[in-house]
């Protein structure tokens, strides 16, 4: 643990919490999840020779890299701070708070393998554009881009310090494209979290992977498959805004509710029967003859055991963006994040089956979505975000 740091620097007396920015997997990920996100996605501006391109991007990176290791120890962004005619380096909000846990992860969209930048034969197989689902209603203005910035904290406003400093560092090169603030972590990490709840009540990430190393390889991890060695150790991201009708929802029955999910609303144990924790049982019958936990419940269709073992690791945040003005009514939802070692496989199968037949279906709409190739970690002080593909 380290301290953090007054705007020169200087280390304060009090501990603080922090996560280690080093590692040979980006931190973040598996990280027990924190209580606040600050996500960004930024486009390049660049308009070179896609030597000069890679260039520009390459020094974002190395800025990006520094700035965001200063930031995760509590220390402001590097750079002299007292030139009174020039713009301090940091923007202050955050001088003298912790970082309380603060996490950056970064990820790279598909659009940065197009030509600007001469990486087309660099782009993983694994990192093919998300198709089409039923029922998508994607907003272009809150989707894609070319570099995703995920910023978890247990201080909102560390988070959004974190992903506002990376734009002003970035400016002239990139510009921030859409970003989504998150509040109330919507899944567990860790098996020492406790079931945190989503907009509409139900506890959620009860069946999240929880730390297991064998699964977090086998489902979380790029491994010696992929095709492009620099995502080793890496994984990929994707993020879905999901609009949730929490106004419908709550005019709706507590039995209907629990059919949807196919778990019970105040202990969020399966319908099936048992604790919260307990396998279910998709044979269970109810009194009635019919299924316990409905075939058509959120659960039973994404459930591995339904699903040829395919799991994902979730890590979403409930957001709350004012009112719906056509509507009037609450524009809130669940910002889905979810990372895994082939997109293909996992979130995209999983996903065309929830979006044609959930149970849910009836009160949510995916509205913004995003796709990120998240690289290892950086392992030295001198190392930097996605020095393999720049190599
Ligand atoms: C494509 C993947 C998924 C999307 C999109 C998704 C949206 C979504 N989920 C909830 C609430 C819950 N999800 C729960 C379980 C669960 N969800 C997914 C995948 C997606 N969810 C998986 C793989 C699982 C685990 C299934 C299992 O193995 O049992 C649950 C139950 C509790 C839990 O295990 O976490 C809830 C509640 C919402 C509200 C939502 C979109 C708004
Ligand atoms: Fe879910």
């Amino acid at each position: 643990t380290l301290s953090a740091c007054d705007s020169k620097g200087s280390p304060r007396s009090a501990p603080a919490a922090t996560v280690a920015f080093h590692g040979s997997r980006q931190a973040g990920i598996v990280t027990a999840q924190q209580d606040r996100l600050a996500f960004a996605a930024y486009d390049l501006t660049v308009s070179g020779s896609p030597a000069e391109n890679r260039d520009a991007l390459r020094e974002l990176l190395k800025t990006w890299t520094a700035a965001a290791r200063a930031m995760t120890e509590g220390k402001p962004v590097p750079g002299d701070n007292d030139i009174g005619a020039a713009p301090p380096a940091d923007t202050g909000e955050a001088f003298g708070t912790p970082p309380a846990n603060l996490t950056i992860t970064i990820g790279f969209g598909p659009s940065l393998f197009d030509k600007r930048f001469g990486l087309a034969d660099k782009r993983p197989a694994a990192l093919a554009d998300l198709p089409h689902f039923a029922r998508d209603n994607l907003d272009a203005t809150r989707s894609g881009g070319d570099i995703a910035i995920q910023a978890c904290s247990d201080d909102p406003m560390v988070a959004f310090h974190a992903i506002r400093n990376l734009a002003r560092l970035g400016r002239g090169t990139v510009v921030m494209r859409w970003s989504q603030l998150g509040f109330g972590r919507a899944a567990s990490t860790s098996d020492k979290q406790e079931t945190p709840r989503n907009l509409f009540g139900f506890k959620d990430g009860t069946r999240n992977i929880h730390g297991d190393p064998k699964q977090l390889d086998n489902w979380v991890w790029v491994g010696k498959e992929t095709d492009q060695k620099w995502m080793r150790n890496g994984s990929y991201l994707v993020a879905r805004r999901i609009q949730m009708r929490i106004e419908a929802w709550d005019r709706d029955f507590l039995t209907d509710q629990q059919n949807v999910f196919g778990r019970h609303k105040y202990t969020g144990a399966p319908l099936s029967g048992g604790n919260e924790f307990d396998a279910p049982n998709f044979h269970a019958r109810a009194a009635d003859g019919s299924a316990a936990i409905p075939p058509t419940s959120h659960m039973a269709l994404a459930a591995h055991e339904n699903n040829g073992g395919v799991r994902i690791l979730r890590r979403a945040y409930n957001y709350t963006d004012g009112v719906i003005a056509s509507s009037g009514e609450l524009d809130a939802g669940l910002f889905f994040l979810c990372y895994q070692r082939d997109p293909r496989t996992q979130f995209v199968a999983l996903q065309h089956k929830l979006s044609r037949s959930d149970a849910l279906n009836e009160y949510i709409q995916h509205v913004g979505s995003g796709l990120y190739a998240c690289p290892p970690g950086v392992t030295s002080d001198s190392g930097y975000w996605g020095e393999d593909l720049l190599a």
